[in-house]
């Protein structure tokens, strides 16, 4: 480009110097020799050179001209510049002659100037300058054009290494595009795939919620009908089976205890004295159908034996069969809830509906006995003011319609107790108890010395937590329950589950714990322990649990803890707090108060202010009960023990009482007379603890199938247990069973 400007610039001066063709000689006097100009336009004509007296002589500028001919051959490009040999060029084609040059010049006086040839000169100079420019232009026009095509070039490949660059790019961002829509189709494929899938399990859900909701309604309604069909019917035939073998049952006994006796009667006397020989004879004719008599009655005597067995069985498979009457109900109870707890699970619309239905009913809940707590603070202000207890016959208005709030807070709270069981059970999916609130615990107690030296087979097994299984002579039974404590269970294992309730009672609640099963299958050691009480069953646990909780809420209530102990032996109320012989004489009476609560008139309560007062009054208490030696265990209790403990609480904020009260009963063994060798007293005590357990198993099944009957007062041991059976009270029962073979029919009877 800069070669190209210069050139383009000499070419312009070229140009210009060709276009003034007018051309000036001028001689230069200080140098002696004359100067060609080209002339301007208006200072003569064109085309003439000027002519220049010049002060030197021709030979001057001769020389002068010769001197300038290098600087005009110069300007020939045509010529080598470096040829200093070469001619001047005539401009008429001709080679110059200089010798005739100079000889013109000599010949005139006036300084001869070869205008002609100048003016060749000149013109051959401004054509060669012409052709210079052409050329001149031409290389410019080629330069030009090549920078041209290599600015064009440049900027092809420019364009072309851009476009390689972002070609590459692109690739490389098409390549990642492609992976990402290879990743994305993957992706889509996947979620089409999940989501499809996830369908077909919507589907399939709710196609099974349908059908289980379905299987549901109609079983429900399957079971409701057979349940109450069921239910009518075993409840009228064990009505009147149960009258009518206890009448039969009894009548035998007493039937078998005549025969003893006339037996006794004729039995022939120790010392037979020396009789006369008539007398001898009589004898021996008396002595004979005395014989005769004895042998007959031996018979008959047996015979009775084997149809009171009979009638005994019969009549406790009857009640047992009363109890399987449960099961259709348990059965249906279970598998509701089980199908229930199902959908809770699967179904999350299921699940929010029941979480939210507890929860309000908690509060609900809460709110109830909140106003129970104040109705019962109404009574007991009534009664404080009036110094009189509120009665059923009660005239005072302000009194019914106190006893009337109480009563009517006492059936909400009842209402909202079950709601919150009900849907508590939905959510676990175990079912409660069939027995309302009664839940029942079995355990299985160890082979004792005696069995295993005998060689006993342990029949008992359990296949799980909650079933249990005796290898009886009439085959392999199972039975459920709501726990199963195992012949290696711990004390403390079996108070874990125990120990909630306390809480219960001192919260206000009545709270019953018993024992119950076969002689000697650990009812006592279950409830207090062993002799030595170096392994404390339920009964002493629940002192310490009782004045553990009083400890630790001391700051908010005042407590009050007394107890009173009782036994129940052969139908008669004894109070274990008095000496036997002053306890026989004392007259006991079972009675309730406004409030329900059962309370024993004539026996002594005492205070306890500690668990080690109370573990004190205990064992004062048990020096005083009836204990035998049968053949089943040589420490049976021949008595139902009964401990009332009754905790008092006192708001100290807000001044409201709450009682509440833990019955704790150790049950004498249900056994057969036969078995245990029982005989005269024994006998008479067996039969007693018979007629009270019967009675509450009457009790127990008539809460459990809920009838508007139940026959608390049919004994006093049930009379007794009125307050913590039933309602809003809390049981616990434990059936004790013993692990023997010899002892299967009796576990079997326990379990049923
Ligand atoms: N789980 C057990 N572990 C160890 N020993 C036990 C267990 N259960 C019972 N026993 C022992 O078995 C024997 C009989 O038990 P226990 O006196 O408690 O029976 P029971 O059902 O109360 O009898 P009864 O009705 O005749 O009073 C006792 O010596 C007792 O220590």
């Amino acid at each position: 480009m800069y070669l190209g400007k210069k050139i383009r610039k000499s070419s312009v001066a070229l140009d210009h110097l060709s276009k003034n063709t007018a051309w000036e000689t001028t001689a230069v006097p200080s140098c002696s020799h004359v100067a060609i100009k080209p002339l301007r336009s208006d200072h003569g004509p064109k085309n003439h050179l000027a002519l220049v007296d010049l002060p030197g002589s021709i030979s001057n500028l001769q020389e002068e001209f010769q001197s300038h001919q290098p600087c005009i051959r110069n300007t020939n490009i045509d010529k080598d510049p470096g040829d200093k040999s070469s001619v001047f060029r005539d401009p008429l084609s001709k080679e110059i002659q200089p010798a005739k040059c100079h000889e013109e010049v000599t010949n005139h006086v006036k300084a001869f100037i070869p205008y002609e040839n100048a003016k060749l000169y000149i013109a051959q100079v401004a054509k060669d300058m012409q052709l210079m420019k052409t050329k001149h232009l031409n290389i410019l026009q080629e330069l030009e054009d090549n920078c041209h095509i290599a600015a064009k070039e440049n900027q092809e490949q420019t364009v072309q290494a851009i476009r390689d660059r972002y070609y590459n790019k692109m690739k490389m961002i098409w390549k990642t595009v492609e992976l990402y829509q290879d990743k994305i189709e993957k992706k889509n494929y996947y979620f089409d795939v999940l989501i499809k899938s996830l369908r077909n399990e919507n589907d399939r859900l709710k196609q099974e919620k349908a059908a289980l909701n379905a299987k549901n309604k109609t079983e429900n309604d399957k079971w409701e009908k057979e349940k109450n069909k069921i239910l009518e019917l075993f409840s009228k035939k064990l009505d009147l089976l149960h009258t009518h073998q206890s009448s039969t049952l009894q009548e035998l006994q007493m039937a078998r205890l005549e025969l003893g006796r006339v037996q006794e009667m004729l039995k022939p006397p120790d010392n037979p004295q020396v009789l006369s020989g008539e007398e001898t004879h009589k004898g021996h004719t008396k002595e004979k159908q005395l014989e005769g008599a004895q042998a007959r009655l031996e018979i008959l005597k047996g015979t009775l034996y084997k149809r009171e067995r009979e009638i005994t069985e019969f009549l406790q498979n009857e009640n047992n069969r009363g109890g399987s009457g449960q099961y259709p109900c348990g059965a249906l109870l279970r598998t509701l809830v089980e199908k229930a707890h199902a959908v809770y699970c699967e179904v999350s619309g299921a699940r929010q509906l029941v979480d939210s239905k507890t929860e309000e009913n908690t509060v609900t809940l809460a709110s109830a006995k909140e106003s129970l707590d104040k109705a019962q603070r109404s009574v007991l202000k009534y009664e404080k003011d009036n110094n009189r207890k509120i009665t059923d016959s009660d005239r005072d208005p302000l009194a019914i319609d106190i006893h009337r709030n109480l009563m009517m807070a006492e059936v909400h709270l009842r209402k909202f107790d079950i709601v919150q069981v009900a849907l508590e059970s939905i959510r676990k999916g175990t079912a409660p108890s069939c027995c309302g609130k009664i839940r029942v615990f079995c355990r299985i107690r160890p082979l004792n010395k005696s069995e295993e030296a005998r060689g006993s087979r342990f029949v008992v097994g359990c296949p799980d937590e909650y079933s249990v299984t005796v290898d009886s002579a009439r085959g392999l039974k199972e039975f459920q329950f709501d726990k199963i404590f195992n012949s290696t269970s711990s004390q403390e294992e079996v108070f874990e589950d125990t120990s909630r309730l306390i809480q219960s009672a001192v919260d206000g609640y009545n709270v019953c714990i018993f024992a119950y099963g076969q002689t000697g299958s650990g009812k006592t050691f279950t409830m207090i322990g062993d002799k030595e009480l170096k392994s404390s069953g339920v009964m002493p646990r629940a002192f310490n649990r009782i004045f553990h909780i009083v400890e630790e809420n001391k700051t908010k209530f005042d407590f009050k803890v007394s107890v009173y102990m009782l036994e129940l032996y052969n139908e008669r109320l004894l109070d274990l707090f008095v000496n036997p012989n002053e306890a026989f004489n004392k007259k006991i009476e079972i009675k309730k108060d406004k409030k329900g609560l059962v309370f024993v008139q004539g026996a002594e309560t005492k205070e306890a202010a500690s668990a080690e007062a109370l573990f004190a009054l205990f064992k004062q208490g048990c020096m005083n009960r009836h204990i035998a030696s049968t053949k089943m265990n040589v420490e049976s209790s021949r008595s139902h023990l009964i401990i009332g403990v009754t905790i008092e609480s006192t708001n100290l904020t807000n001044g409201s009482v709450t009682y509440g009260k833990l019955s704790l009963v150790d049950l004498a063994g249900s056994e057969r007379a036969a078995k245990t060798g029982a005989k005269d007293e024994q006998l008479k005590e067996a039969n007693s603890i018979n007629k009270s357990l019967s009675a509450l198993s009457d009790v127990i099944f008539a809460l459990s199938t809920e009838q508007s009957f139940i026959p608390y007062r049919n004994n006093k041991l049930t009379q007794l247990m009125q307050d913590s059976l039933g309602g809003n009270a809390k049981t616990l029962m434990f059936v004790n069973i013993s692990p023997a073979d010899y002892n299967a029919e009796e576990t079997v009877i326990s379990l049923m």
